[in-house]
């Protein structure tokens, strides 16, 4: 190597290490900048303050670098500095893991637990439509060993003509049957004012994909002291999810568990997109309890088994599928509900395939 290369690149490698020293204070100062934004409860990400940076920087421009490289390697160091405030507030969110290494484990009084390393299902039909509906399906469950029927009383439809749930009768049946089969209930609330009146029937309080942002039924939810199964937004980004569950939790309760159910893509083929890779975020994130709904991401049947499967195989702690006595006259999704054959061997296969994945 000609002794001029060897000195310009010396002369480079001690320019890197002053750009290392800088970033590195750079740094330093922009999680301190977080950390104020963080008491004044201001966004992260600033887009004026970095206008107004870029375009001071192309002003003072005097090359080598085009100014829109220059805009680029500095538009990087930005989004440097925010991905790091992001990282340093979740240590300061109460459902992090940063905050709280060890698994949150849900504990029931018939025995049953969501995390833990155990495998967890809850099924049943998509709407109470009568008690021998949900006493068919419970009986079912019990005779499995099952520990959770889900059925809803309050129905957030799409439309307002459709089924809109047995409200309040909806939860009597729940809880006639699972006085009889010792299940736990787990069933949607959609009205703030109902918490306390569905305390006596239910075990779990769902909040649904459609109310994921209702933050003051969120709010209350965290009011009260029963486990709240909450599940994703239709259009929901993660992080805005793991927030929802912050709502929760910052007023008080920590029984939370999370259920991803599918996200609105361009994809046609299913019902709703199923973002198997959420599941692993949520675990490295959070320290939640982690559920897949596989009857809503999918909304097929014919797919659900090996979703469950790549759920479990994923980390989920429990899969979440509807099952109906007679899914043709089902009320509300008739079509993605399992009747009672199909479930036998859809629960056979997943009891067997969580067998490899319990710890
Ligand atoms: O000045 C701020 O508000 C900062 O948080 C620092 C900083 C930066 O790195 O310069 C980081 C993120 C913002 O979007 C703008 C600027």
């Amino acid at each position: 190597m000609s002794n001029e290369l060897e000195s310009l690149r010396e002369r480079i490698e001690v320019i890197n290490d002053e750009i290392l020293a800088l970033l590195q204070e750079r740094g330093s100062l922009a999680k301190k900048i977080g950390e104020e934004k963080r008491k004044q409860g201001t966004q992260v990400y600033d887009p004026q303050r970095e206008k107004e940076m870029l375009n001071h920087l192309i002003d003072n421009n005097k090359g080598p670098y085009n100014d829109n490289t220059i805009k680029q390697l500095f538009k990087e160091i930005f989004k440097a500095s925010t991905d790091l405030q992001k990282s340093e507030n979740e240590k300061h969110l109460y459902v992090s893991r940063k905050l709280k290494p060890e698994d949150t484990i849900v504990q029931f009084d018939n025995g049953a637990i969501i995390g833990n390393n155990k495998k967890t299902f809850v099924f049943g039909p998509c709407s109470v439509e009568s008690q021998e509906q949900v006493d068919t399906v419970a009986k079912d469950l019990a005779d499995r060993g099952e520990k959770f029927i889900r059925g809803g009383a309050f129905k957030p439809r799409t439309s307002p003509y459709d089924f809109q749930g047995l409200g309040e009768e909806g939860l009597k049946i729940l809880k006639n049957s699972k006085d009889k089969y010792g299940l736990n209930v787990v069933s949607e609330i959609v009205n703030p004012a109902h918490f306390e009146m569905a305390d006596e029937y239910l075990d779990v309080f769902q909040i649904g994909a459609r109310n994921m942002q209702n933050f003051e039924l969120l709010k209350e939810a965290g009011k009260t002291n029963k486990p709240i199964l909450l599940k994703r937004g239709l259009s929901a980004t993660i992080e805005e999810f793991i927030y929802a569950a912050e709502y929760i939790h910052s007023k008080g309760n920590n029984n939370i568990i999370l259920c991803e159910r599918g996200i609105r893509t361009y994809e046609t083929a299913t019902r709703n997109t199923l973002d198997i890779s959420a599941v692993p975020i949520l675990k490295q994130g959070t320290h939640l309890p982690v559920m897949v709904d596989v009857t809503h991401s999918t909304g097929r049947k014919d797919i659900m088994l090996p979703c469950a499967k790549a759920a479990l195989a994923v980390g989920a702690d429990g899969v979440m599928a509807e099952v109906h006595p007679d899914p043709s006259v089902a009320l509300s999704d008739a079509g993605q509900q399992m009747d009672l054959n199909e479930f036998d061997s859809f629960h056979k296969e997943i009891v067997q395939a969580a067998k490899l994945y319990e710890k």
